[in-house]
């Protein structure tokens, strides 16, 4: 605990942290009710209220396979109209699956994709129909695409600790797939434990071995809370030097094809988290919170726990 601490204030003082909200991509690809364009714009609006500057806001994915994004190029419209949205210090990335993908958000003028791998054959069979190699052949046009467009391509390499299909990852796996998202043009690459089983242990030791090839600086962190473990394994991240972490408002999430993965790690619960350690302030969390409040009460869910806690002392 000690050695936890002293590292985590040295790597602070050298660096900002930077929150990637994917409430209304993660948080709402997985919800049984289809939300309303214009309920999930006006909740892109209300995290840029609080704070936010990277809202992943939607998915250009088959329609067929995820119908709760299949408004994606409405959102993106939404977004662009919106007289509320500073857009010179807001950047909305959209997932992208293949090439069709990024043409349709080429098309509704996104400048930030991001497409997404799995360390786990099982998960990528489920989630996009596909080898592991397969497609990171299909992301190749795709990166290539971007880079002729002067679009910023994010990565994602999902079941980092363990897949539901087919058990625990190899770190060295992690490793090696995130080394080739990387040379194919991805700026940073997130590494989701999708079904949430990691725990500080498994996280920091599958970190250590990533960070041995692959700097800090390129990765993110996407935990989900499905054990109660999301802001312990960011924790843990910050302390490998990791600034960047994925999160929702309100804990909303999870994945259509990892059965058993409950809601992402909640903003609320990471900024509350980041805040204590001096970082984030520039993060309104009782704006957060009341969004938070807000969407929960629109789809029926308890919330996050920061923001709950927080909006009992509102009233
Ligand atoms: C990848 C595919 C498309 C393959 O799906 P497929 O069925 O193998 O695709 P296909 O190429 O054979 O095409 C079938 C039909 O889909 C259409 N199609 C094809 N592509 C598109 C597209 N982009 N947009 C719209 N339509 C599309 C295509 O035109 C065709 O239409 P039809 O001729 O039958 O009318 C499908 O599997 C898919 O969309 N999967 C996405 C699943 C998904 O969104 N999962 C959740 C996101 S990942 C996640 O949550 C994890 C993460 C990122 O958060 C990190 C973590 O926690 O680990």
């Amino acid at each position: 605990m000690l050695r936890l601490r002293s590292s985590i204030t040295r790597n602070f003082s050298r660096s900002m942290v930077t929150i990637c909200e994917v409430g209304p991509r993660d948080g709402l690809q997985n919800e049984k009710m289809i939300v309303p364009t214009n309920t999930k714009v006006e909740l892109i609006e209300r995290l840029a209220k609080s704070g936010l500057t990277t809202i992943e806001s939607t998915a250009f994915v088959s329609p067929k396979w995820v119908p709760q994004m299949a408004d994606a190029t409405e959102v993106l419209k939404g977004i662009a109209e919106s007289p509320n949205l500073d857009h010179s210090k807001l950047s909305f990335p959209v997932l992208t699956p293949n090439l069709k993908g990024f043409e349709r958000a080429l098309e509704a003028k996104s400048k930030h994709i991001a497409i997404f791998a799995a360390s786990s054959e099982g998960f990528s069979k489920k989630n996009i129909n596909c080898t592991i190699e397969e497609s990171l052949e299909r992301f190749k046009p795709v990166c290539v695409a971007a880079k002729k467009n002067n679009v910023k391509v994010r990565g994602y390499l999902s079941t980092v600790i363990a897949c539901p299909y087919d058990g625990p990852t190899d770190p060295n796996q992690v490793a090696k797939i995130t080394e080739k998202l990387l040379e194919m043009g991805c700026y940073e690459v997130s590494l989701g434990d999708t079904i949430g089983v990691g725990t500080p242990s498994t996280i920091d030791k599958m970190l250590r071995t990533v960070t041995a090839s692959v700097p800090a600086s390129k990765l993110a962190m996407h935990a989900h809370d499905t054990y109660g473990q999301g802001v312990a394994n960011c924790t843990v991240a910050l302390d490998r030097g990791i600034t960047t972490f994925d999160a929702s408002v309100a804990g909303l999430g999870g994945c259509p094809y990892a059965k058993g993965a409950t809601g992402n790690v909640a903003t609320e619960d990471v900024v509350y988290m980041l805040q204590g350690f001096g970082l984030a302030n520039e993060i309104d969390l009782v704006e957060l919170a009341k969004t938070g409040k807000w969407i929960s009460d629109i789809l029926g869910r308890t919330g996050a726990r920061a923001g709950n806690a927080i909006c009992a002392k509102l009233l």
